[in-house]
């Protein structure tokens, strides 16, 4: 079903609402084969599609989002992206959102199949957002931004990462002393322009690590400006809490969706271990956000 012109069910409105109703927490299902191993999982393709359920049956309405990593899935082949693809679609008939972590990103004309077999409504990894990488410029997500566009999916584009790597590119700056970051941000604000006209999130949004401290800033990005959903990996394992959500995002804690994956998943196997963790970043994360 196309919702182009109806910007009331697109991915950007359909997660704002989530993240009121729900608290701004986004759940990794990143299946390390430690973590299955301290699930008693099997590293295999059975492994991970119970790893994924355990996770959707314990938390499921109350966090505003899953998170699978690809990566983790790819690494059993056919068989794990199998496992992946019925995760998806159970979140999907249980009305969970999907933001399917493969940070893709290629010339236009490779993108567009890439935008396909995770946008295309009925495709078999169908997600309702997926993450991006710009480093083949931004105008190179062109297909997917259109895509996206047509089916009210999401988009959710590297801007400022969680590892300390990320600097060395994404700090850089043109001859006019403009951040990489900041020129990712304009961009995708631009593609939020019709959902600002109408009063409503966009479905474009930035992924900025709540590890980078007082980068967006520093950099002059306007994430406000942006008026889509921050996807802030970092909370948990990495490092970050509630006071660094808050150095990140300053007065733009409104637009956060916090996530964190060993975090919360560490609690696992049993739900009540899992549902206490993602209790305690809900409220680390709500405190933070102030809402
Ligand atoms: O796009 C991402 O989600 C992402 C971007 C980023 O800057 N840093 C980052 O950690 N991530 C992903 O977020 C997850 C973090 O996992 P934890 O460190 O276990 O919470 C991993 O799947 C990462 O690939």
């Amino acid at each position: 079903m196309s919702t182009e012109n109806d910007l009331s069910q697109s991915f950007g409105a359909r997660l704002a609402t989530k993240m009121r109703e729900a608290g701004p927490v986004c759940v990794g299902i990143d299946p390390h084969p430690n973590l299955l191993a301290a699930w008693d999982l099997p590293d295999s393709a059975q492994g991970l599609e119970k790893f994924g359920m355990t996770v959707l049956e314990a938390v499921g309405e109350q966090a505003a989002a899953f998170k699978p990593q690809s990566a983790f899935f790819e690494r059993h082949g056919a068989k794990g992206v199998a496992a992946l693809e019925t995760i998806l679609q159970e979140a999907k008939s249980a009305g969970f959102l999907t933001i399917l972590d493969v940070k893709r990103g290629d010339i236009g004309s490779t993108m567009s199949a890439y935008a396909e077999s995770f946008l295309t409504p009925g495709a078999p990894s169908e997600a309702d957002a997926i993450t991006l990488s710009p480093y083949l410029g931004l105008g190179s997500l062109a297909p997917a931004h259109e895509l996206a566009v047509k089916h009210g999916k999401g988009l959710f584009v590297l801007a400022l990462t969680s590892n300390p790597e990320g600097a060395s590119v994404q700090h850089s700056q043109n001859a006019q002393g403009q951040a990489v970051a900041r020129m990712i941000a304009e961009g995708v604000a631009q593609w939020n322009q019709p959902a600002r006209e109408a009063g409503l999130m966009g479905s474009f949004g930035l992924v900025v690590g709540a590890t980078i401290g007082s980068a967006a800033q520093d950099l002059g990005l306007d994430l406000g400006a942006v008026n889509g959903p921050m996807l802030a990996p970092g909370v948990g394992a990495q490092g970050a809490g509630g006071a660094e959500l808050s150095q990140v995002f300053g007065h733009d804690l409104s637009l956060v969706l916090a996530s964190s994956s060993r975090g919360i998943l560490k609690g696992g196997p049993t739900l009540a271990g899992l549902q206490a963790a993602f209790a305690d970043t809900l409220a680390e994360v709500k405190q933070a956000v102030g809402c």
